[in-house]
């Protein structure tokens, strides 16, 4: 019987690396959770024990750490570049690096009205991510940029329509042309380019995605989902791909009439699950391979 090894990366799941700069009484913070993962030729270490070859999974973590000092967080898609392109370029049987990076935002307190120097809180917004591939496995080097953000918690009151669906024996769901329109949106926009203005481009997707969902008279989350990807797509050329997941998180029209109450819409039961899951992809008909760029570490096997 043959016996392949395949698909095979290894690397130091979740550094949550914290950056303070405090080069003057303002401090700034910098809060990571970044993911390593390696390819290459590993293939004795698994079937027969070798280690000749594996930079340990702790070199990669302390490599994490010491960049943060070395380079520098300037954004998480320059450090994921940074950290990448070092382990293909330095460690001998390394072909591949793929890094997946979460930020976490603080922002500063107030204290008598002013941003205080070096205390923050948590904020409640969504979580900026992005995942960094860097690939020589056939001799020519390829470099993939995937910026994002996840749990972008998002709900407008009406502008929300849903009808014309198909009905059968089963179907007890009321066609409306007002609903709220609730989700917690993860986005993920892929570049063709290293060349960017990574903050300035994270701005603006949010802002492009939140002004559609805001503005359009949606039929469907499906509709709400193309159209962001669409508007990113046509305002920024450096953009190919734009991929979103979107939980619809369902408010039912809570039943007053047992109290003798109608309910225009006013309060809702917000049901927590089961929900909708509404996913799609919106690319340029010219976009360049994605290569393994959409494969991620944690979820590998799904
Ligand atoms: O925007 C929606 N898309 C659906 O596919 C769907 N299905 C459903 O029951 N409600 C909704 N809402």
């Amino acid at each position: 019987m043959g016996i392949t090894l395949s698909g095979d990366q290894y690397g130091k799941a979740e550094n949550r690396v914290v950056r303070i700069y405090r080069d003057t009484p303002r401090h700034e913070i910098r809060d990571l959770n970044v993911g390593t993962a390696l390819r290459g030729a590993f293939t004795e270490a698994y079937t027969v024990g070798d280690q000749g070859a594996v930079l340990p999974t702790d070199t990669q973590k302390q490599t994490c750490y010491a960049f943060a000092k070395e380079k520098g967080i300037a954004t998480i898609e320059q450090y994921g570049l940074d950290l990448a392109t070092h382990f293909v370029d330095t460690v001998d049987p390394v072909s591949g690096a793929r890094i997946e990076i979460e930020e976490y935002a603080w922002q500063r307190v107030l204290v008598d009205g002013t941003e205080h120097d070096h205390t923050w809180v948590r904020r409640g917004q969504e979580t900026r991510t992005a995942d960094i591939i860097v690939d020589d496995s056939d001799g020519t080097r390829r470099t993939w940029v995937i910026g994002g953000f996840s749990d972008l918690v998002i709900l407008k009151s009406t502008g929300s329509e849903f009808h014309g669906f198909p009905t059968d024996k089963y179907t007890i769901l009321e066609p409306t042309t007002d609903r709220v329109m609730a989700t917690s949106l993860v986005a993920k926009w892929r570049f063709s380019t290293v060349y960017v203005d990574w903050d300035a481009v994270y701005d603006d997707v949010k802002t492009i995605m939140v002004a559609q969902f805001a503005t359009l008279q949606s039929k469907a989350l499906q509709q709400t989902l193309f159209a962001m990807g669409s508007a990113v797509l046509e305002a920024h050329p450096e953009i190919v791909e734009v991929r979103l997941s979107a939980p619809n998180k369902h408010h039912f029209v809570y039943d007053l009439s047992p109290f003798g109450l109608d309910n225009p819409n006013e309060v809702f039961h917000a049901d927590d699950r089961p929900y909708g899951l509404i996913q799609a992809a919106v690319s340029r008909d010219d976009a360049p391979d994605a290569g393994p760029a959409w494969i991620p570490q944690r979820t590998w096997l799904t």
